[in-house]
């Protein structure tokens, strides 16, 4: 199976590109998703945040769920913060991301998109040797972010942009580069033909099918079983 780690800086279009890559039918496994999963009210994770920032009202007003926006003016003008919140949050990202690349192993599937955000600031470039950029110019990163909604002036965007490894460093060190300057469609046609390049280059798997079956079952049992206990140790 081929893991594509997908990255980029926020708001250039990752999103975008996973949308794309799952109309194709190739699975996601988005770390942003599992992020928001692990903070779920009574999972260990949870827990860890509350510990860490519970005095900093970070709870929504009538429920017991993090209020996410909250949190994030918090982290991306803090560093030492957002550190600590990547303390309480990447290991169990990392073990559900696991969970769910081997799932997509024993489905027999030939391609899988990872898309990890922080993927060259944690250092998961090391494990992966097809990692993809979706690049755009600041202006327009800048211009994208505003635009969603959720932050309305410059220098809150430019918070969010640095709390990032520097977009040009991203590009320099990734094996593969899409431009998200232009059109969705513009940026369709680049994916496609991303696509056709990397279906053309893989080599026949049910060797390593075979070989990895049973280290990976043994793995996914093992990741399994540390969730139960982690749920069994927080919930008491
Ligand atoms: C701070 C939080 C609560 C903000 O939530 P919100 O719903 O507003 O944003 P969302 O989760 O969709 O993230 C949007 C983008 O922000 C950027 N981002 C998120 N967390 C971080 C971080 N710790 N450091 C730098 N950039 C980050 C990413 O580009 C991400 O795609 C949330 O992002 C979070 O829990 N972050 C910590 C977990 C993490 O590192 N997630 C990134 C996946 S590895
Ligand atoms: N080529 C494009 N043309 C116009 N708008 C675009 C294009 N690519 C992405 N966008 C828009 O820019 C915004 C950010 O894109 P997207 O959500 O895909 O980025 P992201 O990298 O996943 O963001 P985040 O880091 O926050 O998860 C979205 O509103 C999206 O619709």
């Amino acid at each position: 199976m081929l893991i594509i780690g997908l990255t980029g800086g926020i708001a250039t279009g990752k999103s975008s590109a996973s949308a794309y890559f799952k109309s194709q039918g190739i699975p996601i496994v988005d770390a942003d998703k599992i992020a928001r999963l692990v903070v779920e009210p009574d999972r260990p994770a949870y827990y860890q945040i509350l510990k860490q920032f519970g005095h900093l009202n970070i709870l929504e007003t009538n429920s017991r769920s993090l209020d996410r926006k909250r949190l994030g003016d918090v982290i991306f003008t803090n560093e030492l913060m957002r550190k600590q919140l990547n303390r309480c949050t990447h290991g169990y990202i990392r073990r559900e991301a696991l969970k769910q690349l081997i799932g997509s192993f024993f489905q027999f599937q030939s391609i899988v998109i990872w898309d990890v955000p922080l993927l060259f600031e944690v250092g998961l470039d090391r494990f992966l040797s097809n990692t993809l950029v979706i690049f755009c110019d600041q202006t327009v990163q800048l211009d994208r972010l505003k635009k969603r909604g959720d932050i309305s002036d410059d220098e809150q965007a430019l918070k969010r942009i640095n709390a990032q490894m520097d977009l040009n460093e991203k590009c320099r060190r990734a094996r593969y580069i899409i431009d998200n300057n232009s059109t969705k469609d513009v940026l369709h046609k680049q994916l496609k033909d991303f696509l056709t390049k990397i279906q053309s280059s893989q080599v026949n798997t049910l060797v390593w099918f075979v070989v990895l079956c049973i280290p990976l079952a043994l793995t996914y049992g093992i990741l399994r079983l540390w969730d139960l206990i982690d749920q069994f140790k927080y919930r008491n």
